[in-house]
């Protein structure tokens, strides 16, 4: 039997990666597809008849290879069998160990075959995220490393850049990954005869880029200052304040904030609220737009954000969050 395609998205945080699988999972392609998940899941992907498997397990390098193999081999086992496989890595992961897993494993190696690795890339942010001179020495900078890896990128988001901007940023690319094709898009929208089946992983390649690629025990190091900070909290917001406090914080410190996310309840609306950050770039949905299930009769109604950054305040963020809620009393 041929062996079920596999395609690994990598991009930094907020690039469009869940974007793409939504993209890919309402396309009229007619096949059926497994989506895994590697790192935190915030239960904003669309929801799709597809099963979503997560993978929760803190630093993604030291256990990803064995979680994947078992969750790969429990698919696989399936009476119905999956036309593809499409695996999500959270925006700061090296997709080494992930693409690794398919070489690694005796087993695996004739019932997958990584077709390609899919980095996807937010046009307006990279060149800030490549030049990134916070990282501590010795760390890898995920962002290179996602590109160098991809076989194909998608460089998304070109409606937030000038001509200009769009063509400094290819250059860049280039300069970091010469091979890979690069499909402009916008909310992800490749074609997807360019993104899926493209048979585009090559191992020769990735072996001159990394000739320890397939050493499972190769030294690695993480920039170890980027955390996430999450809030979950029972109760109503109050519309206003909630607004003011999301505006004020990322205004003031969208630098060092990469990535927000949150599902929130407003005082006064049976509506689910979700927000979606990139920097200081804030985009909200709702229930009321048709985005998801408002909040159910018997649902508890709870408040569930994350910020993922440098140099975040946890008590200070979870403290003025909960100066929001409706009945709180007023922040120091
Ligand atoms: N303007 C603009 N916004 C986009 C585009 N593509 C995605 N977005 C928005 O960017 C935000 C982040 O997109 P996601 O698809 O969630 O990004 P992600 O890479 O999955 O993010 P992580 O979960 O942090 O890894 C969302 O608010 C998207 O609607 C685009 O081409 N243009």
């Amino acid at each position: 039997m041929e062996p079920v395609p596999v395609t690994v998205i990598t991009g930094f945080l907020g690039s469009g990666k869940t974007t793409l699988i939504n993209h890919i999972l309402t396309g009229q392609h007619g096949k059926k597809i497994a989506i895994i998940e590697v790192g935190v899941d915030d239960g904003l992907v669309v929801e799709t008849k597809e099963e979503i498997f997560e993978m929760n397990n803190g630093c993604i390098c030291c256990t990803v290879r064995g979680d994947l193999i078992r969750i790969l081999h429990k698919l696989l086992k399936r009476k119905h069998r999956f036309d593809a496989i499409l695996i999500e890595t959270t925006g700061l992961a090296d997709p080494a160990p992930v693409a690794q897993t398919f070489f690694v494993d005796d087993d695996l190696k004739d019932l997958v075959r990584l077709d390609a690795i899919l980095t996807v890339v937010d046009a307006k942010h990279i060149l800030q995220h490549l030049d990134d001179a916070q990282i501590e020495e010795g760390a890898e900078n995920e962002a290179v490393e996602q590109l160098a890896f991809a076989d194909r990128i998608l460089l998304n988001k070109v409606d937030l850049v000038s001509q200009k901007e769009k063509a400094a940023v290819v250059k860049r690319i280039k300069g970091i990954n010469a091979a890979a094709e690069i499909i402009e898009t916008v909310n992800s929208r490749a074609d997807l005869d360019r993104v899926l089946g493209i048979r585009a992983f090559s191992l020769d390649r990735i072996l001159e880029e990394e000739p320890d690629f397939l050493d499972e025990g190769a030294e690695h190091s993480h920039s170890s200052d980027v955390t996430s900070v999450g809030i979950d909290a029972d109760g109503n917001l109050s519309f206003a304040k909630a607004q003011r406090w999301l505006s004020k914080l990322l205004q003031d410190k969208g630098a060092d904030i990469f990535r927000s996310k949150g599902i929130l309840c407003f005082e006064g609306s049976d509506d689910k609220h979700v927000f979606q950050g990139v920097h200081m770039l804030l985009a909200f949905s709702s229930s009321a737009d048709g985005a998801g299930r408002p909040w159910g009769p018997d649902e508890k109604r709870v408040n569930r954000l994350v910020f993922i950054g440098r140099n975040l305040d946890r008590d200070e963020i979870n403290a003025s969050f909960r100066s929001c809620l409706v009945g709180s009393a007023p922040a120091a």
